[in-house]
């Protein structure tokens, strides 16, 4: 018992230290501002393997786990935030709530931006990954997942999977509506979002929690951390971890010593297991041999 309880105030204590640290770094002269990316849980369409893009799937119970687990982390190291942005999309959302609900921040503003959707997958939405492999190679679907500017087949305008006919998306204009996204349309979108209304908020002295999606968080670091478009297609993130970032004055990624390259900023959690997550995003879609002997 009297254990248990020490352990728990060390928690504390050093929890409370880390807090001091954060704020009297943004008081100081040279200001240090945090902001931590989390992409949501695995959603029930990342359980069926299939393209998601902008369709508005659930979590998965899995997923709703890892959100918890996402946000529990956060807390322990001992981050807070004064405002969060998430997308449109309810996996993303939900992981957002997940996040506030374990650092006791339920009350602060969520703001909600279809700028921070997943890149629109056009006519793959729906489309089982392994099952497009075998019609289309793993090389077409390679390209189609994480070439930095080829896009997928456009969705029919017709189709449930257009925006346009979402009455979600009402307030964008005829030009906002993709019909397909690679990786570079995507930044064309989250970039200005991030530069005009999140950076902001940060140089302000605001720490900024923002639970996003596996494209558009790549779309992002891509930005923070610099990375050169042929070592960006190697890059996934994994569902549900935490990943933060310390910036100086001037915007720029202050690097730690846990990064995993190409990132800067790092991973909260055990690594192995996130490099073993990060390696199953890649696996989603994988060369199969068909085994020809007699
Ligand atoms: O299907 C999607 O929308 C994304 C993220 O789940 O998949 P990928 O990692 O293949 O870009």
């Amino acid at each position: 018992m009297l254990s248990t309880l020490a352990r728990t105030t060390s928690r504390l204590a050093a929890r409370q230290g880390r807090r001091h640290a954060i704020t009297a770094s943004i008081g100081g002269a040279n200001q240090k501002h945090t902001v931590v990316l989390i992409r949501h849980g695995e959603s029930q369409w990342n359980l069926e393997n299939r393209f998601t893009g902008w369709y508005n799937i659930q979590l998965s119970s899995k997923g709703e786990i890892e959100a918890a687990e996402g946000g529990r982390l956060i807390h322990e190291a001992g981050y807070t935030f004064d405002i969060a942005y998430t997308s449109f999309l309810k996996r993303a959302i939900k992981t957002c709530w997940h996040t506030l609900e374990q650092t006791g921040l339920m009350h602060i503003p969520i703001v909600n931006a279809w700028q921070l959707n997943e890149r629109h997958y056009g006519g793959l939405t729906g489309l089982d990954k392994q099952e497009t492999v075998e019609k289309h190679g793993i090389d077409q679907v390679m390209v189609w997942r994480r070439s930095y500017d080829i896009l997928p087949p456009p969705v029919d305008k017709k189709s449930e999977f257009y925006p346009g006919n979402d009455p979600m998306y009402k307030s964008l204009s005829p030009e906002e509506l993709p019909v397909t996204e690679s990786l570079a349309t995507t930044l064309k979108r989250v970039l200005p979002y991030w530069e005009k209304v999140i950076s902001p908020e940060i140089e302000s002295g605001k720490n900024v929690l923002i639970a996003a999606h596996g494209n558009s968080l790549r779309a992002l670091v891509k930005h923070l951390d610099d990375i050169p478009e042929d070592v960006l297609t190697g890059l996934n993130i994994p569902t549900g971890v935490p990943l933060v970032y310390e910036l100086d004055d001037n915007m720029k990624v202050i690097p730690h010593k846990d990064a995993i390259a190409p990132l800067q900023g790092r991973y909260l959690g055990d690594l192995e297991k996130v490099k073993a997550r990060i390696a199953g995003v890649a696996k989603q879609t994988k060369i199969v041999f068909v085994d020809s002997t007699p």
